[in-house]
């Protein structure tokens, strides 16, 4: 062997032997990972993805994933002809469009990403928040301030839901079985109708109920960012009250942090936002001392 093969092994086995304490310290703990429509488009990064998964379920942590869809339910119903509005980053749905939903992130994406994990030698349940009664759903209620009177008005969302109540049983089972649950963030209400429901806000209430060690949101952006876009790579709750005060959060990264402050205070040791579409980015972050992303604890 070659003085450069050898160094260039010493240098893997120094990798595998830097993540070993963080293998003994997660072994048996619950990750709840959210995967993001944006970054499912790309077949390595789901390829990627995939193996991240597997690999975590092999060393004995437990994986629960919840995914998104939205740019591919948004493209079904740009087909079907029927147009979509958004209010603070959830989509106005009417019964119709509930049905597209479904079937996209029941249906399609939530079978390809098991094909994806069994494909990278997992065991995937697919399943909704429906299944084994996972997630009752009740109606989002929300108000806009009308600009000319600046009187709030209550604004209808049609099916929106928010998780009420989350009975772990399949997910547990699930993982004691051996299996990586996989989970479509679709709801059932008491009401008998089915609720979409924002796959962050569907990972947060997961994260809580499962008490799980980390929840990780990949995105496609580093992390949170500053006004001078630096990373910013610890936050506390009350930090995150100040970022969306003074206009540093905007958009879909508000109900994004919002999330992991509701994790965190009921349950979940620690929240992550990083970046989906970094190669392995959940890997360095689990398993180095390096870390990357914006870590949120309470
Ligand atoms: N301070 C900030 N740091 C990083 N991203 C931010 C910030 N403020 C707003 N954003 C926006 O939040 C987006 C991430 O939220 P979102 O689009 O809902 O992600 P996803 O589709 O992955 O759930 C980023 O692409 C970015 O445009
Ligand atoms: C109520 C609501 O907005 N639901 C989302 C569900 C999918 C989702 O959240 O997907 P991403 O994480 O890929 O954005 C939607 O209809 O787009």
């Amino acid at each position: 062997m070659s003085a450069v093969d050898t160094k260039a092994m010493l240098a893997k086995a120094e990798v595998l032997i830097e993540a070993l304490p963080y293998m003994r310290r997660y072994a048996g703990s619950t990750f709840v990972v959210k995967y993001g429509g944006h970054a499912m488009g790309d077949p390595e990064a789901a390829r990627d993805f995939a193996e991240d998964i597997v690999l975590l379920k092999a060393v004995g942590i437990n994986p629960v994933v919840v995914h998104g869809g939205g740019p591919q339910i948004g493209a079904m119903l740009k087909k079907l002809g029927v147009e979509s509005t958004f209010v603070d980053g959830l989509r106005v749905t009417d019964k119709a469009t509930a049905e597209v939903a479904e079937m996209v992130l029941s249906g399609r994406i939530n079978k390809e990403l098991v094909t994806w994990i069994a494909n990278a030698g997992g065991k995937a349940l697919g399943i909704s928040g429906k299944d084994g009664g996972l997630v009752t759903a009740t109606k989002v209620a929300r108000t806009t301030k009308d600009p000319d009177s600046n009187i709030e008005q209550a604004v209808d969302l049609g099916f929106v839901g928010e998780p009420s109540r989350v009975d772990t049983t399949i997910l547990e089972t699930a993982s004691g079985a051996g299996m990586i649950p996989v989970v479509a963030p679709i709801g059932a209400g008491e009401d008998g109708h089915t609720y979409n429901i924002n796959a962050d806000t569907m990972a947060g209430a997961i994260a809580a109920a499962l008490g799980a060690s980390r929840l990780f949101l990949l995105t496609d952006v580093p992390g949170v960012l500053d006004k001078e876009k630096v990373l910013l790579t610890d936050l506390r709750p009350s930090d995150v009250k100040r970022l969306k005060d003074d206009g540093t959060i905007t958009g879909g990264m508000i109900p994004k942090l919002e999330t992991c402050v509701h994790a965190v205070e009921a349950g979940c040791e620690a929240a992550v936002i990083l970046d989906g579409r970094v190669p392995h980015a959940m890997l360095l972050e689990i398993f180095t001392s390096k870390g990357a992303g914006t870590l949120i604890r309470a």
